[in-house]
Formats: C-alpha cells, structure tokens, sequence
C-alpha cells in the first residue's frame, strides 16, 4: 500500500474526521501527533501544508494532501469500502452539498464558543436554526448517510465530540433531547459505533482544554470588539 502518514494535534475535531474515515475503511497509517509550538512540528507542517500550515494533512508516500474535506474525498476515492458516499451519481450530489453546507455553517458554532454580548445571543440563534435543518435533514434515518456511517456523519462528527462541552463551558444549552430527539439519537448512533468510540475522548478530557481555549478567545473577542 505504501506508506501513509497523518499530521495531527489533539485534540482537533477535524484531524478525527480523517482518523475517523481510516478506522472506518480500515486502512492502517502511521498518526504523527505534534504540537504546534514544537519547532520540528511546525517544520514539519511548513513542509507539507505550506499554504496554510494547518492540520490534518495526510501524506501519502511523500506527498501531502491537505483540507479534511479533501482528505475525506480522497480516501474514497482510494479506498471504496465500504463507501462513505452513495453510489448514484445524484445522491453524491446531494452528500456533497450538505458537506459543503456543514462546513460554511461552522462559523456559527465557532461564534457561539468565543462570542460575547450580543454577538453571543446571535450565534446562539443561528446555532438552533444550523441544528433544526439537520434534525430535519436526518429524519428517520440512524445516520445522515443511512444505515451506515458516510462522509456527512464524519464532517459533523465534531458534534457528538464537542457541542456537549462548549455548551457547558459557555453555560447554554442548546441541543437539547426535547427540541432535537433526533440528532440525539444520531449524537448515540455515532459515538457508539466501534470504529468511533475507541476515537473519541471523553467530555473530561476535552472539558478542560476547551475551557481554557475559551478563557483565551473570549478576551481577545471582547478586546478587538472593543476596538471596532
Ligand atoms: N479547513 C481546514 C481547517 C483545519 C484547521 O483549522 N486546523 C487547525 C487545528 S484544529 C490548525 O491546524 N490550526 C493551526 C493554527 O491555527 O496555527 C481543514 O478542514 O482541514
């Protein structure tokens, strides 16, 4: 198969993306975590992600390919199965438009982990209407890809892993059971699966470095608000 490589930190939601779809097609790789602040780390990434010097980048015998989203389209296209994108040519469509819509909706998540004031009561609004379309957009189904786990499911994964902490962090709950029973059952559906769960640090874990991530951002909010 050759060799692969995936440039990681812990614990970025989209770096799981990409462990993720691995586990899922059983693919084995070599995972290099790194910090930032570790100079061979950022060289590292300065190598191989030169345009925006940012994780995930998976190398593939040498050659780096970066962007999670890119990341994800290429495992599936090397790697088939099982399939994380419906077979007709169609339904790939759609997958890729609800992506391309998870994606550009998670500034509004962003905003409501750092915001502050009136900025915060906005993103707490946009947040609930992002949540509504999805509860709509899964339906019945036990995944957004339907039986099976597929590339909407791993995009969106970041939920199940890190909503219940920010909500908690910033002291407001959003996705709640009576309002989203749905993404509730999807939020159980995707932590539980095997090749999810043994990837999956637990809300402790997560609490803490998050809490301290928030501390940072929401000064700096508050003092470039200020300044605007
Ligand atoms: N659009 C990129 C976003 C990746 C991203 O933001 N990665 C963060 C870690 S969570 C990063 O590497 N940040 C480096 C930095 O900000 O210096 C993707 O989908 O891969």
């Amino acid at each position: 198969m050759g060799e692969l490589k995936l440039l990681g930190v812990w614990p970025s939601s989209f770096v799981y993306r990409i462990i993720w779809a691995l586990e899922l097609k059983g693919i084995k790789y070599e995972h290099v975590q790194g910090e930032f602040h570790n100079p061979d780390f950022s060289d590292l990434l300065l190598k191989y992600n030169p345009v925006y010097k940012k994780v995930p980048v998976l190398v593939v015998d040498g050659k780096p390919i970066a962007e999670s989203t890119v990341i994800l389209e290429y495992i599936e296209e090397r790697w088939p199965q099982p399939p994380m994108l419906p077979q007709d040519p169609y339904e790939r469509a759609v997958a890729r438009f609800w992506v391309s819509f998870a994606e550009e909706k998670s500034t509004s998540f962003m905003s409501f982990f750092v915001a502050v004031g009136e900025d915060f009561q906005k993103a707490t609004k946009e947040v609930r209407e992002v949540l509504k379309v999805l509860e709509e957009t899964i339906g019945d189904k036990k995944y957004f890809g339907g039986e099976e786990i597929g590339i909407l499911d791993i995009t969106l994964g970041w939920i199940p892993l890190f909503f219940g902490v920010i909500e908690d962090i910033v002291g407001v709950k959003v996705l709640v059971v009576d309002d989203f029973p749905r993404l509730f059952t999807w939020i159980r559906n995707f932590s539980e699966h095997p090749s999810i769960r043994t990837n999956f640090p637990s809300h402790h874990e997560l609490f803490g470095y998050y809490k301290q991530k928030r501390d940072y951002y929401s000064t700096q909010y508050s003092m470039n608000a200020g300044m605007n």
